[in-house]
């Protein structure tokens, strides 16, 4: 069978970029991503998209009305398909049994049953959610029991985008992983997939294996990177505690081809929306498979980051004399890495929060995130007793400069181009003094601050 028709359900950070570049590469395929959320629709068909992806609103505007559709109408759309990404959001459960561990599926069965109730004649159903192990199975068992139809297949399609490069690595895949069943329609299946990408992706990068090991696969990548990043930041505690410096440590490390040298950035955490939430996903599997080691293992690697977090700011009260009260800090970067505008678990949250405990006043510039999401990352802080408080403590800058005035300390959190060439001496003129300058990020030009008066603390190095 050949795919003619593509719907994809969810149109978020990967539904969106990933249906608009199987649009791009196979102009012969109709790709309709649906959302129930209207405004997320309205903005993919207006000029501002939803999502800041470099490259992104370039192959939208060149393939929008053509072959590929933002629609609400979920009926029409999945009526029309022969294949059906299900792209929805799994975020951590907030209650409930696996309270803070476990995904919550509620969109994923809620997309299942709106396809068996909706869908007239068999159809492939394709996992790219991130999902538990055995998540397909589930799938399979809704449609069997609720679908007037017979013979759906369920495939399980990862996706390992990262933001801010989500359009490069969907061109330029490491791999594209397709999972499914062992029987002839579910080989046929795979097949059909596999055709989609082969358009523009090498065929021995089309990875195929059985269901299950495609959905660990995914959990599983995602835990060895996070847990890179959590083993180069628990040896910048080390570093900082030794005299070594955590970059010259992780370049060295990093040229043992074993190791390899990606990935070795220590930094104030890694934030976004899946490292955490697949880590703890991998945790809550482990312990409903009665495996408390493995758990255990795994969990390590948040409570990793944590620390790393809080450690970063108890430098920074340190060396502010013991004392951030009423001092003006200046957090350079609110999105969770660069060339994104999404600040899902992004460590500058949880950096802010912090010093809003002590009691700091906090000037937060960014380039891509807009003041209603900072107002509303910060709007569940602890340190606020009342409504007003956000107006009091904090202040949202549009200008790096203008954020940098009067304040005693300059926070990197997100390593954004444009920190790395403002005008220090400018900057160093508009602080109080002695002015201090935290690298989170590891981005900056150390000596050159420390020249232009600047104290410096960068998280892995002790220049004290
Ligand atoms: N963000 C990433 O970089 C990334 C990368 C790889 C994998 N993933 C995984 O992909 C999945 C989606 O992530 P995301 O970042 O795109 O999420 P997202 O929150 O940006 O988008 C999900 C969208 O699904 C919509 N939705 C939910 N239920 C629906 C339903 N029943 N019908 C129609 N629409 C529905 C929501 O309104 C939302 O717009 C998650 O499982 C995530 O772990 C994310
Ligand atoms: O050496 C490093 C590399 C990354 N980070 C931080 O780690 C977080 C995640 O970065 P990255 O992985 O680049 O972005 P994501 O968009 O979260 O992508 C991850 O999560 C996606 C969702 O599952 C997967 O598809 C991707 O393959 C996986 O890289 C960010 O806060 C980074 O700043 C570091 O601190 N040090």
């Amino acid at each position: 069978m050949s795919v003619k028709n593509i719907c994809c359900i969810g149109a978020g950070y990967v539904g969106g970029p990933t249906c608009t570049v199987i649009a791009d590469k196979c102009s012969d395929i109709k790709v309709t991503v649906v959302d129930i959320n209207q405004r997320r629709i309205d903005e993919w068909n207006s000029d501002t998209l939803p999502i800041f992806e470099p490259g992104l609103e370039e192959i939208v505007k060149r393939n929008r009305g053509k072959n590929l559709f933002f629609s609400t109408d979920v009926t029409q759309a999945v009526l029309e398909a022969d294949l059906i990404f299900i792209s929805v959001n799994t975020p951590t459960k907030t209650f409930g049994m696996g309270k803070g561990r476990a995904p919550d599926l509620k969109y994923i069965e809620s997309a299942a049953r709106k396809i068996a109730d909706t869908a007239k004649s068999a159809k492939i159903i394709v996992e790219k959610s991130t999902v538990p192990v055995k998540a397909a199975e589930s799938i399979s068992k809704i449609l069997k029991h609720n679908s007037k139809c017979t013979g759906f297949q369920v495939l399980s399609n990862p996706e390992f985008l990262a933001e801010g490069t989500a359009i490069r690595d969907l061109l330029n895949p490491d791999r594209v992983l397709i999972g499914g069943d062992t029987s002839k329609e579910g080989q046929a299946a795979i097949r059909a997939l596999s055709e989609v990408y082969e358009r523009w992706v090498p065929k021995e990068r089309v990875l195929t294996t059985n269901t299950w090991s495609s959905e660990l696969s995914k959990l599983t990548a995602n835990a060895f990177l996070a847990q890179r990043i959590s083993s180069i930041n628990a040896i910048s505690a080390v570093c900082e505690a030794t005299g070594a410096d955590v970059s010259e440590v992780s370049y060295a490390i990093g040229k043992d081809s074993r190791i390899g040298d990606k990935f070795l950035r220590a930094s104030i955490g890694f934030g976004g929306s899946c490292f955490q939430k697949d880590v703890l996903n991998l945790v809550y599997l482990c312990e409903a498979l009665n495996l408390p080691e493995v758990a255990e293992y795994w969990h390590q690697v948040i409570l990793m980051n944590n620390f790393q977090r809080r450690r970063f700011v108890n430098k920074i009260i340190k060396r502010l004399f013991g004392t951030i009260t009423g001092k003006k800090i200046t957090i350079y970067g609110f999105a969770f890495k660069k060339d994104t505008g999404d600040t899902r678990e992004s460590s500058s949250i949880y950096i802010t929060k912090y010093l809003l405990e002590e009691e700091a006043r906090i000037v937060i510039y960014d380039p891509k995130v807009s003041e209603d999401q900072i107002r509303s990352d910060l709007s569940d802080c602890e340190s606020f007793h009342s409504p007003s408080d956000f107006d009091r403590y904090v202040t949202i800058c549009k200008d790096p400069y203008e954020a940098a005035k009067d304040s005693h300390a300059l926070v990197i959190c997100t390593e954004w181009d444009e920190f790395v060439t403002l005008d220090y001496e400018r900057i160093y003129g508009l602080m109080e003094k002695p002015a201090f300058i935290f690298d989170g990020r590891l981005i900056l030009k150390h000596e050159a601050l420390r020249k232009i008066g600047f104290q410096v603390d960068v998280v892995g190095k002790d220049f004290s």
